[in-house]
């Protein structure tokens, strides 16, 4: 995988389930929902999301059925069940109750519980009467639902034949990357592959990480991403020789810009779809490999300059999102950026961002419309619903 357009071959997403009717309104800002979904559309939404991708050719991996896989083999399944123990959250009474719990469940019911998550009232009477039991609501979570797992392109990202475990920054998603890191090690057909990073280092989402082109790297840093994060990364990638140039991005510590794809994605080759409103105020620090195995930093320059001379183009051709600033707005929210390219100037997007897909089209960009009204309440549009495992190389 050395790029965001090269044609895709095989996607990692996952089909929203039980976890999402986890949602209420009293949770859902915790759980980085705007609003409560309609989980029986948003499932349809999603199928019709896959069978876009297939139809071009996608081979499409559901990230459950993976799990599932993962989980035969004895030493997963043990290895899950320890993470979704939260000893400070259940005591040391119950702990031991739950975990022989989960033990004695198979994998496809561990699997549920790891994803949907459990609630007191789930956990079976005879697994113990603590103090913690009796005194929790029974509708409290002895394991958390993970909701944002429907997001997989932020919690692990392929660079080069190597796949990098986000360190997820929200609490919300942090067990997220745990259950990626069992299927990666456990799913025969990830067994062989390299790691480029891993979920105890600083804080990454792959949101943030773009493949400008081989060699090169994006990557945002701002309400998840840390500086850390990206250098970090860079130092990764430079050692395995996967990349020449990253260039760290600063970008706006705000939901509606909480990863660098809500602003910026790669429709084609030398062509991205930009917010107007950052477009001439982007800028990168452009890294590259020092001596002895560390980071040389330069910059801050322009994005789009710095972008296209690592790319070797002369320019980055720019589609803006919407037309004028108040619809650009209303479609950067509705993720009118966060496109998923299936090749160079074809990409799916969401059908409501209307102006956006219009503009894509006059620039000579083919764009799949999907539905998302369901799927968008997450805030997330279909980059941030796919985790590329393969592409072609351009
Ligand atoms: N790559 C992305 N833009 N992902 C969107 C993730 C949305 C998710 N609700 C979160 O806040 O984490």
């Amino acid at each position: 995988m050395d790029s965001e357009v090269g044609p895709l071959r095989a996607v990692l997403l996952h089909r929203p389930g039980a976890e999402l009717k986890r949602l209420t309104p009293r949770n859902n800002d915790q759980l980085l929902f705007d609003s409560i979904p309609w989980v029986d559309r948003a499932q349809e939404e999603h199928d019709a999301f896959a069978e876009t991708l297939v139809s071009r050719d996608v081979e499409v991996m559901l990230l459950a059925d993976a799990l599932v896989t993962a989980l035969t083999d004895e030493r997963a399944h043990a290895a899950a069940a320890d993470t979704a123990v939260d000893r400070r959250r259940v005591g040391h009474e119950l702990a031991d109750a739950l975990g022989s719990h989960l033990s004695g469940l198979d994998a496809a019911g561990l699997a549920d519980v790891l994803t949907a998550g459990m609630t007191f009232e789930e956990l079976p009477a005879a697994e113990g009467a603590s103090l913690v039991r009796r005194m929790h609501h029974p509708h409290d979570f002895v394991v958390d639902p993970l909701p944002n797992l429907l997001f997989t392109r932020d919690s692990s990202v392929w660079i080069g034949n190597r796949v990098a475990i986000a360190s997820l920054a929200m609490p919300a998603r942090n067990r997220e990357t745990a259950l990626l890191d069992l299927i990666y090690a456990y799913h025969p057909r990830f067994r062989a592959a390299g790691r480029a990073y891993g979920a105890h280092s600083a804080p990454v989402e792959g949101g943030d990480v773009l493949l400008l082109a081989p060699g090169v790297l994006a990557i945002g840093v701002g309400e998840r991403t840390t500086p850390a994060g990206a250098e970090s990364l860079a130092r990764s990638v430079f050692a395995d020789g996967l990349a020449h140039t990253v260039l760290a991005v600063p970008i706006v510590q705000d939901r509606a810009t909480m990863h660098l794809d809500t602003v910026c994605t790669m429709v084609d080759r030398d062509a991205v779809v930009m917010y107007p409103a950052v477009r001439d105020t982007l800028v990168a620090y452009p890294l590259r490999p020092g001596t002895d195995g560390g980071v040389a930093v330069s910059g801050p320059v322009p994005f789009l300059d710095a972008a296209a001379e690592a790319m070797g183009i002369d320019r980055l051709r720019v589609i803006d999102t919407g037309l004028d600033p108040v619809t650009a707005e209303r479609e950067q929210w509705d993720d009118g950026n966060n496109t998923l390219a299936v090749a160079p100037g074809v990409v799916v997007a969401y059908e409501r961002n209307v102006e956006t897909n219009e503009r894509l089209e006059a620039a000579g960009v083919e764009v799949l419309r999907m539905s998302g009204s369901e799927l968008g309440s997450g805030r997330g549009g279909p980059r941030c619903m796919s985790c590329p495992i393969t592409r072609a190389a351009l």
